[in-house]
């Protein structure tokens, strides 16, 4: 059976491992480690079946089949290069790290000559695999829309850098616009999604964002546009945001628990 280890222990790996542990997925939940040691314990004590060892990052690579990231974009930095030279394969979900051009190629040329497979889900939004489609084919533009509630954009360097005061804001307001590759740094916990888009399509340079704070609203909207050959392609998501953390949606795990169940299945739907 696959030994699965969870790096990151919050809302993401919490469901994660809930759906292992309910036999969602037929995997072993073997190791978790989280740099809050309270947080491994939280959730082992939530957990019936397995009882997950907590490791080191270290001892988790060694351990393990397959490593689960779900912690942040430092943390895919840190341990997804040991990962992959300990001939792991690995699920990202910090996939904003990519937009770094010099990890991204260093990680697919690990990948590549360790054999390893590098699994980025589809998070937060839908029609990853429309543009896995198109881009068979010529691709002229992908905008992403991300809006979300104001305090779902807390702590994001851009809000800090600018001083934005997001409880004060009143009405719909676009506080970035531009390419991938800048809106993952300026948004490191909300845009992940549009590193995804960026693998999929035409890149982080040639990506456009746009973030958006909306007191108006209760859920994350994601929409995509994509032209192309094929033609035009317009995706819209209403997410409910995680309870635990508002910046997730909990499509983003629900995505995570679906490509592991297409890892472990003989039959493959959609691109
Ligand atoms: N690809 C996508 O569509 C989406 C990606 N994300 C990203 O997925 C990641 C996980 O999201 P959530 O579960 O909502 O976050 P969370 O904040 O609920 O949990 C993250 C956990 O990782 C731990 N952690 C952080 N850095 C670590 C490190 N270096 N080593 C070990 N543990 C570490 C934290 O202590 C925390 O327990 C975040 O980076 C988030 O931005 C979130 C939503 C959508
Ligand atoms: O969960 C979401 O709505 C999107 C998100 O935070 C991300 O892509 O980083």
């Amino acid at each position: 059976m696959l030994k699965i280890g969870v790096i990151g222990c919050g809302f993401i790996g919490g469901q994660i491992c809930k759906a292992i542990d309910k036999g969602i997925i037929d995997a072993e939940l073997y190791a978790l480690c989280d740099s809050s040691e309270s947080r491994v314990q939280e959730l082992t004590a939530s957990l019936k079946k397995y009882s997950p060892t907590s490791m080191t990052i270290e001892e988790l690579l060694q351990n393990v089949d397959l490593v689960i990231e779900c912690a942040s974009q430092k943390a895919v930095r840190l341990i997804v290069p040991q990962a992959l030279e300990a001939g792991r394969n690995v699920m990202v979900m910090s996939v904003g790290a990519l937009a770094d051009e010099e990890l991204r190629e260093r990680l697919f040329t690990l990948a590549k000559q360790n054999n390893c497979k590098l699994y980025f889900p589809s998070g937060a939004v839908a029609g990853i695999d429309g543009i896995n489609s198109a881009s068979a084919a010529e691709i002229s533009s992908v905008t992403l829309t991300t809006r979300k509630p104001p305090m779902g954009l807390a702590g994001a360097p851009h809000v800090k850098a600018l001083g934005i005061k997001l409880e004060t804001i009143e009405k719909e307001t676009l506080l970035f616009e531009g390419p991938a590759a800048e809106a993952v740094k300026a948004f490191p916990a909300n845009v992940n999604v549009a590193a995804t888009i960026s693998l999929a399509g035409i890149g982080f340079e040639r990506t456009k964002v746009r973030v958006i704070a909306d007191p108006a609203l209760s859920r994350n909207v994601h929409e995509i546009t994509v032209e192309g050959e094929f033609g035009k392609l317009s995706t819209r998501v209403e997410n409910l945001p995680s309870p635990e953390n508002p910046k997730t949606s909990y499509l983003a795990a629900l995505s995570a628990i679906s490509t592991l169940k297409k890892i472990l299945s003989p039959v493959q739907i959609g691109t």
